[in-house]
Order: C-alpha cells, then structure tokens, then sequence
C-alpha cells in the first residue's frame, strides 16, 4: 500500500475527499495544513501575520518531507500551494506514494470559496470580484506544479461519494 496525496487548489475539496476517504479505507488522514499547525502551535493565519508566507513555505516544505518519510501510511491532504514551492511538484512523482489532482473550475471554486474565505489568508482580504479574478489566474499559474500528480480527478457537480469512488477505482 502506498501513502496517498491529494492536492489542487483552495477549496476543490482535498479535506473533505480525505475525510471520507479515510473512513472508507481505514487508511488514517492527515492533513498538511493541520499538522504544520500542530507543529508551530499557531493557525495558519498567525504563522502568515507573524512571520510571513516565505517562513510558511518552509514550514510546509519539512512537513510534507516529513510526512512523507514516515514509515506509516497515510492520505495525505496538501495545502493548497504546496506542490507550488520549494519543488515539491517533484515529489508528487516519486513511485512511492499515488497523488492526485482534485480539479475544480474557477466558478466551483469561487462558489465554495466565497462565503468561506477568512481562515484562507491569501483571500481573506478581497472582495467577490477580486477574488473572482484572483482565483483565474492564480488557478491558471498554478496548474503547471498541479499537473504533475499522476493522477487527476474533475469534482466539478460530482457529490462527494462521487469523488471518493473515482479515487478508488484509481487505487483499485
Ligand atoms: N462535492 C463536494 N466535494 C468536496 N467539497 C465540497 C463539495 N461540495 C461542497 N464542498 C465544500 O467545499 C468546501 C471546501 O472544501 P475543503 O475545505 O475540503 O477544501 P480544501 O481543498 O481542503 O481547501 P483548503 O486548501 O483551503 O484547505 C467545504 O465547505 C466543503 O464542504
Ligand atoms: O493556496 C495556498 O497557497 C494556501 C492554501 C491553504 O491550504 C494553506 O496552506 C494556506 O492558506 C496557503
Ligand atoms: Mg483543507
């Protein structure tokens, strides 16, 4: 059994996939940004306020190694930017582990995003039209690093269980 990671953009659904995931594998999840939480003893939003997003990726950059390291099996939840810095897209291709790429549309991410956007410091700030924008080209910038999970899965109008049974037939 290989660790599994999911990844994509803020809000495609990475936690609430592994969630359910988890429940139905027995495969325990972890989720990237809880555990550099944990490890900081800060939320995601004072680690951003006190010490600034580069520290962050550093934090996120030895998480994800660490995690990775360990010798249990996990599922793996990625913060939305991690396959974005430090050339961790490359570790998404290492034979020992599966990741995929829960891919979400600019209109289902902003939809999800919008009333849902002030623990997510990098739109906690903007108003609808900003964000709509920002979410466009930032989704453009960022899939290059999201396409290189071996895998991909579209969970626009899929219900949750939709999305838990395509990632299975892939692990099947
Ligand atoms: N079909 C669906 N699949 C997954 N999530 C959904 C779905 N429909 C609605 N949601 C909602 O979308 C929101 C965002 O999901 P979630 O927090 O799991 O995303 P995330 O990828 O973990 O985001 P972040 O990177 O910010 O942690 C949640 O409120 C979730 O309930
Ligand atoms: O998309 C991003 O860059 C982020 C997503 C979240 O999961 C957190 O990791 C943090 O808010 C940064
Ligand atoms: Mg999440």
């Amino acid at each position: 059994m290989k660790k599994i990671v999911l990844l994509g953009y803020m809000g495609c659904g990475k936690s609430t996939i592994a969630q359910n995931l988890s429940k139905l594998t027995e495969i325990p999840f972890l989720d990237l940004d809880v555990c550099i939480e944990k490890k900081a003893n800060l939320s995601i939003k004072e680690i951003f306020e006190q010490h600034g997003e580069i520290y962050f990726r550093k934090l996120e950059h030895e998480m994800f190694l660490e995690l990775l390291q360990s010798p249990e099996n996990y599922i793996i939840g990625l913060g939305g930017g991690t396959p974005c810095y430090a050339n961790n897209h490359l570790l998404l291709q290492n034979q020992d582990l599966v990741s995929i790429y829960l891919k979400a549309s600019i209109d289902t991410l902003y939809n999800r995003l919008v009333h849902n956007k002030s623990k997510r410091p990098l739109i906690a700030d903007m108003n609808e039209e900003e964000m709509k924008e920002f979410i466009a080209k930032h989704l453009f910038d960022r899939s290059f690093y999201y396409n290189h999970a071996q895998f991909k899965v579209v969970v626009d109008d899929k219900t949750v269980e939709e999305t838990v049974e395509d990632i299975l037939k892939i692990l099947a």
